[in-house]
């Protein structure tokens, strides 16, 4: 079988397949050795919060997904090594030797906002294949939905400027700094200084000069002339190495005037990386405005997130773009994103046995059941209303009125004309029977497709302080099986 049936902007050739938890194997040898083996199951990948508070999160990480349930297979190497750990017998380890995903898999489209306890990725496999693909889908679920998560918000602070990923090297491996780079495009950022994601996933690759640029010439003057020289028609300068205002910024204009104007050039941008952004960055405003230089950019950096963005431009800082290094990569605010499988459903035969986890903790109560999700959109302003989780199969006929359910409580219900609303299947064929039906996406339109989803979610859900809760309303089948379950398991207790 090919590793890749489909086109993707990126193919990783390592070999991840055990680059998952050692309990999915052991549990799955248990599986193998038991009447539970070929038992079809479904599990949901979904999340409990949003990321710092917010209202949403942005779905990425799906391409990866596929990468890796594409090529899982354990080589002779793999099933060496397994061997040596002396906890598998050879008829399971055969079995793996020969091992394939057959399932199928369900998920939302990268990019789309997402809510918490809606399943974003549903599988229905083998019980063996839905538990051996656990920690791959929640690895790289968890790591790019936060990033793009964390990009979103830094964008919608920016108002409109530019964002240019910087975070490479603060980022925790090569794997961070390259997917979070390619999640940080998918939240809106316009490019990023990784030169790797660029080449690997398409998106543009940006950047200025370093201060070890600046240091490395006898004069700050000589640095930014050899600059301008080499890249007359896009030169960005660092103004903080000395001092920014009484020698970066002259330096800076002296450059412009008497190498790139009388050239037929312009200065394209200064950056700042240090000091009182908004008040150098007025000071410098007004000082390239004066010396008619209107069209030089501000580019600004230094530890900026959404928080200390969105204050830098009520201070009335002139900004035209910024870089974003740790806060992005490493969303040092939030540096987990709490995805979790859980398993949802068993097959007998052609009968769906629901499954339920229960916890003290109201808000770790499971949805049990095979389901499905939809977006339900108000048919005249476009936006979404809602997401409704059903039982799978249940059929919406959108010109009845629509009751939704509380996720818990029956008498918090809202019902929806019908005529006034249309409904979004979220959850898209990735692949049926382990072949891949999905036509990915390039990661271009996966970018434009968030744009776009976003725009028919409320601002107040997109706030940062306090924002209003999307409603992940439950149909009255799942409510009433969801509720039964627990009434159920309060007499087995
Ligand atoms: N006007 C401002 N309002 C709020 N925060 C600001 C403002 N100007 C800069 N900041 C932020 O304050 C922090 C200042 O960082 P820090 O204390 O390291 O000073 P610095 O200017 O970077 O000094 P250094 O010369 O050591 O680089 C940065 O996160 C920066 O983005
Ligand atoms: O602050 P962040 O949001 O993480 O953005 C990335 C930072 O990395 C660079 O600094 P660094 O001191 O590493 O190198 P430099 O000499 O190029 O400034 C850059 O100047 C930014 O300040
Ligand atoms: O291009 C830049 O200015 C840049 C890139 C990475 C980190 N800091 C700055």
């Amino acid at each position: 079988m090919e590793l890749y049936d489909q086109k993707f902007d990126f193919r990783d050739e390592r070999n991840l397949s055990l680059v998952m938890d050692f309990y999915e194997l052991t549990m799955s040898q248990c599986y193998f050795n038991s009447k539970t083996k070929d038992k079809i199951v479904t599990f949901d990948l979904f999340y409990r919060k949003n990321p710092d508070q917010g209202g949403y999160a942005v779905f990425a990480g799906l391409e990866e997904v596929i990468g890796y349930i594409q090529k899982l297979h354990f080589t002779k190497e793999d099933i060496s090594y397994l061997r040596s750990l002396k906890r598998f017998s050879e008829a399971f380890l055969q079995y793996l030797s020969e091992f394939r995903f057959t399932g199928d898999i369900y998920a939302v489209k990268e990019g789309t906002p997402v809510f918490p306890n809606e399943p974003l990725i549903r599988v229905k496999a083998k019980l063996i294949d839905a538990q051996l693909i656990e920690t791959a889908l929640l690895l790289c679920v968890n790591h790019q939905t936060m990033i793009a998560t964390k990009a979103r918000r830094i964008v919608r602070a920016a108002g409109g400027r530019a964002i240019m990923e910087f975070g490479a090297r603060r980022a925790h491996n090569f794997d961070a700094a390259n997917f979070g780079a390619r999640a940080a495009y998918i939240g809106g950022v316009a490019g990023t200084a990784t030169t790797y994601a660029g080449q690997k996933f398409k998106m543009p690759v940006l950047g200025t000069m370093a201060h070890s640029f600046v240091q490395s010439f006898d004069s700050e003057y000589e640095a930014f002339l050899t600059y301008a020289q080499s890249y007359p028609e896009s030169c960005t300068v660092l103004l903080d190495t000395y001092d920014t205002l009484h020698s970066g910024l002259p330096n800076a204009i002296k450059v412009a005037k008497q190498y790139l104007e009388p050239n037929g050039y312009r200065l394209a941008g200064v950056r700042i990386d240090s000091g009182d952004i908004a008040y150098l960055s007025k000071k410098i405003r007004k000082a390239l405005d004066g010396a008619g230089m209107q069209d030089c950019s501000i580019v600004v950096s230094n530890s900026l997130d959404e928080y200390l963005i969105t204050s830098l431009i009520s201070q009335g800082a002139q900004i035209n773009s910024m870089g974003v290094g740790e806060n992005l990569v490493c969303s040092k605010s939030t540096p987990v994103f709490g995805g979790v499988y859980k398993l949802s459903s068993v097959f007998e035969g052609e009968k769906n046995i629901p499954k339920i986890k229960v916890s003290e903790n109201v808000e770790k109560v499971t949805n049990p059941g095979y389901k499905d999700l939809y977006r339900i959109y108000d048919k005249e302003s476009g936006m979404a209303l809602g997401d409704l989780m059903t039982l799978h199969g249940e059929k919406i006929d959108i010109d009845q009125d629509l009751t939704i359910y509380h996720q818990m409580n029956s008498w918090k219900n809202k019902t929806i004309l019908g005529g006034t609303y249309v409904i979004e299947d979220l959850l898209q064929p990735i692949f049926i029977n382990g072949k891949l039906v999905y036509d990915a996406p390039s990661l271009e339109e996966i970018r434009e497709h968030s744009k776009e989803a976003f725009t028919h979610i409320w601002d107040e859900i997109q706030r940062f302080e306090y924002p209003q809760t999307y409603y992940v309303d439950l149909s009255k089948n799942l409510l009433d099986l969801k509720l039964s379950m627990l009434e159920e398991v309060k007499h087995v207790k």
